[in-house]
């Protein structure tokens, strides 16, 4: 792993990082935030999943998550979201390098290359640990959008692995609108079935669950309606029993401005269940 990239901020270190990926077959790069506790032993560790024409930049640059970061002593790791260089890809923003949806693609072009999820849950903890004063056995994720998909089904999928999960907007039934089903159809197949093991809404309907959720939705956000719908979502946790914080938020729309809005709250409430 080579640093490339190194700023002081809050107390901390803010580091860009780049290694050779045996997962995504290819040169991956990511961020991580070192809070001013890593310099006394190991840190609970939050993962960020980004959004749909992300880099791990986006939310290291508009995120705005190192005051309280720093403060709560939690290091903060922000992956890309896909493979990147020779790695497949599509003209649309919404498939290919970009849009990895945090799973392994069954289907040509894409298999092989785009396993975002043995990735940012086998591969990069892997690394995170052996490189940083980690403490693996506290960790929790959040997400944007196709970020947001990716920690609540990462966390779904791996009971006991993640103590804290919330979402800024996420898209919480993939199988269910025009994003998800065109990369599902494009990485997955046709076959539905295996469709459901990468939807939160499904996978809760299926019997998954989660201790607890924190989501900010903007009630402006022009994705709402078509992609995101957290009444999904909403309605598969009363029916499920999980206690779910959905907080619609009037007047934010699906940008940067809304996530560093609320990133505090949700980086506290991810310390309150990681620093306890
Ligand atoms: N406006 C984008 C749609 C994709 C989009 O809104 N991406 C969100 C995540 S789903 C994002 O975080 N974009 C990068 C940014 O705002 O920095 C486009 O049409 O290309």
């Amino acid at each position: 792993m080579d640093v490339v990239s190194e700023w002081a901020a809050h107390g901390g270190r803010q580091l860009v990082c780049k290694h050779q990926s045996t997962a995504t077959g290819g040169e991956m790069t990511f961020a991580v935030f070192l809070p001013p506790a890593a310099k006394e032993g190991p840190c609970p560790v939050l993962w960020y999943l980004s959004g749909l024409t992300c880099t791990h930049a986006n939310v290291m640059e508009k995120g705005e998550y190192r005051r309280a970061a720093a403060q709560a002593g939690l290091i903060v790791v922000c992956p890309d979201t896909s493979p990147r260089g020779d790695a497949a890809d599509d003209p649309a923003y919404d498939l290919g390098q970009g849009a990895g949806f945090y799973l392994d693609a069954t289907q040509s072009p894409w298999a092989g290359r785009y396993n975002m999820k043995t990735y940012v849950t086998e591969e990069l903890p892997a690394l995170v640990a052996s490189e940083f004063p980690a403490d693996m056995d506290r960790q929790g994720i959040f997400g944007h959008s196709m970020g947001g998909h990716g920690a609540l089904t990462l966390a779904l999928g791996l009971p006991g692995r993640f103590q804290s999960v919330s979402a800024f907007a996420p898209i919480v039934a993939p199988s269910q609108v025009p994003w998800g089903e065109k990369a599902f159809g494009a990485y997955l197949g046709p076959d539905n079935t295996a469709w459901r093991r990468h939807d939160a809404v499904a996978m809760i309907e299926d019997g998954a669950r989660l201790d607890e959720i924190l989501v900010d939705q903007g009630e402006a956000d022009t994705f709402l309606v078509r992609e995101l719908r957290p009444e999904l979502l909403e309605r598969a946790c009363i029916d499920a029993g999980i206690p779910l914080t959905l907080r619609r938020q009037p007047g934010y729309d699906h940008s940067y401005f809304f996530i560093s809005t609320f990133m505090a709250d949700h980086v506290r409430f991810h310390a309150d269940r990681l620093t306890k």
